[in-house]
């Protein structure tokens, strides 16, 4: 599959996806189990994301996805199992060293403050001071042009649309270039051009950075397009893990979604063209 040049079916082939990866290059969820009071959400889930990796995470409505994303960033803190940060564990780590390994993209960026696109993206730049230099403007402005934002750095957050605004927060968890960075749903109000966009600067980006990105995203299309390795979580549990080969299958959708899907195969890799409806034969 082309996608402006950049072959897809070759998406991961450089990338390290098995053997020795050292401590310090990978994110290590191990046996975590969390509960919102008494309703369990995350049942000994186990899943290692390698810097220079994407990981897409799968999975129906109330699987838990969200929940294991907080939880990788310690917004939630689970008790049971850990969870490895280049090589330390979560729990001994203060938060600002949290945020020097790990950006986070929320499902939705509900909350806006009013101030310019620009500005917003030069918080994630995470200054000790409000001395920016000229490579700090650089990066800020080239990271706005790579997202098609360049023509409204000027304008406030609170004038966006969802689906600029859902940029702008990808913008700002870029420029800080932490070795992790967890997006929730990152692409969900944007058109089919923006999405294609997001994943092709996604793919570049961990590369160039070295960057292990956990995603979480309900087009199955676009996770196989994106990912090296998929996630499928059931009922707070993976169920299926790897190659999108390995994840992607009838039977996978079909135990976990209760649909029943077509499929077919382009560029060597499985896609979804439809759902079987009832009275189909
Ligand atoms: N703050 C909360 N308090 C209590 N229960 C919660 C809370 N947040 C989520 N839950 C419950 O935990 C379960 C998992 O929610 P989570 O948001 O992690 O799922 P998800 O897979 O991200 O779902 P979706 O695909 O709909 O975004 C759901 O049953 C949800 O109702």
């Amino acid at each position: 599959m082309n996608v402006r040049g950049h072959d897809m079916s070759k998406a991961g082939a450089n990338r390290p996806t098995s053997g020795y990866v050292s401590e310090h290059n990978k994110l290590s969820i191990s046996d975590l189990s969390f509960a919102y009071g008494k309703e369990k959400v995350l049942d000994e889930v186990s899943l290692q994301i390698n810097r220079g990796e994407i990981v897409a995470l799968i999975g129906p409505n109330g699987s838990g996805k969200t929940t294991l994303l907080k939880c990788a960033n310690r917004f939630l803190r689970s008790r049971h199992g850990t969870i490895d940060i280049a090589g330390d564990d979560l729990r001994r780590l203060r938060q600002w060293q949290i945020a020097e390994r790990v950006s986070y993209v929320p499902q939705a960026a509900d909350i806006v403050y009013p101030m310019t696109v620009f500005e917003s993206v030069m918080l994630g730049l995470r200054r000790s001071s409000w001395h920016y230099s000229e490579d700090d403007m650089a990066t800020v402005a080239n990271t706005l042009e790579q997202l098609g934002l360049d023509s409204m750095s000027n304008k406030l957050l609170t004038e966006l649309s969802g689906g600029q605004r859902q940029k702008a927060a990808i913008a700002r968890a870029l420029v800080r270039e932490t070795p992790f960075l967890l997006l929730d749903e990152p692409t969900n109000h944007l058109d089919m051009k923006h999405k294609r966009d997001t994943i092709q600067i996604l793919r570049r980006h961990s590369r160039e950075h070295n960057q292990g990105i956990l995603i979480v995203l309900h087009e199955i299309n676009l996770a196989v397009q994106l990912a090296d390795r998929i996630a499928l979580l059931e009922s707070g549990q993976i169920v299926a893990e790897g190659q999108p080969d390995k994840v992607i299958t009838h039977d996978n959708i079909h135990a976990a979604y209760a649909v029943e899907v077509n499929m077919t195969r382009h560029a060597g890799l499985p896609f979804v063209i439809g759902y079987r409806m009832d009275d189909e034969q």
